[in-house]
């Protein structure tokens, strides 16, 4: 059985003390839910929020990291690095990472083989362009992207691997993909995974939606059979509207 997931993407926001802030008060009106709960901090303040949330429900995960062992590599962080401070799921191909970091499929592919080799759980984000959606099959864009970092892993490594499905349009746009746009890619997605593999492989992943999702839109796009939950940006800065969000999936 797939997971829920409800997960925080905080980005480059939130200093340390507002950090805390924003952890206290997740934590004190964090609502019983079925669905795992995460959130992204900034990695200077991984470490803290670890031990700040202790034995709490709430995990703590990171919006990226490098994929070599260690090295020179300046300004980078390992797998080991991220491990050593309590944190075992990683967010790898985020969309402003592709585009402002120039991360390829071949770069996020040894990314994704880097965590996994560390027995880390990987959130892999992907999802097409406004000018995909516009001017060719955007389907073939998210098929390539999905083939070219995750389908040379065997079967067995799918245990480990969260997808999101980010439209990069509707990410910090306030547009949102319909609930429909959502099933139907995130459908597509799934029938992709049962032909690389097989259905047990494709049922058993989870895969996220992550776009402008609100707690006005939350209902209705977890609604959908194939929306397994999702990363949220800019209403998981909000303690108010994340706590909505994770209500949203029950
Ligand atoms: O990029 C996202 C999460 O990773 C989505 O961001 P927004 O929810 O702000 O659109």
């Amino acid at each position: 059985m797939r997971s829920k997931i409800v997960a925080g993407n905080w980005k480059m926001n939130k200093n340390l003390g507002e950090t805390k802030v924003l952890l206290t008060e997740l934590s004190a009106k964090l609502p019983e839910t079925q669905a795992e709960v995460m959130v992204a901090p900034t990695a200077v303040n991984l470490a803290s929020a670890v031990t700040q949330l202790g034995s709490s429900t709430i995990q703590v995960i990171a919006q990226n990291m490098h994929f070599a062992e260690n090295g020179a590599y300046t300004g980078e962080i390992s797998a080991d690095m991220l491990l050593a401070v309590g944190v075992d799921t990683v967010i790898i191909g985020h969309s402003e990472r592709r585009a402002y970091f120039g991360e390829t499929d071949e770069i996020l592919a040894k990314k994704v083989a880097a965590a996994l080799a560390k027995n880390m759980r990987v959130m892999f984000c992907f999802g097409e362009e406004l000018e995909d959606r516009r001017s060719v099959n955007h389907f073939n864009v998210v098929e390539s992207q999905l083939k070219n970092a995750l389908f040379t892993l065997d079967a067995a490594d799918w245990s480990k691997i969260i997808l999101a499905y980010e439209p990069v349009w509707a990410i910090g746009t306030g547009e949102t993909a319909s609930p429909e746009q959502a099933q139907e890619m995130h459908a597509f997605i799934r029938k992709t995974i049962t032909e690389a593999y097989d259905e047990g492989v494709a049922n058993n992943v989870s895969i996220l939606y992550g776009g402008s999702v609100k707690p006005a839109n939350a209902v209705e796009i977890f609604s959908k059979p194939d929306v397994d939950g999702g990363l949220i940006g800019g209403a998981s800065l909000v303690a108010d509207d994340f706590v909505a969000i994770i209500e949203a999936i029950g």
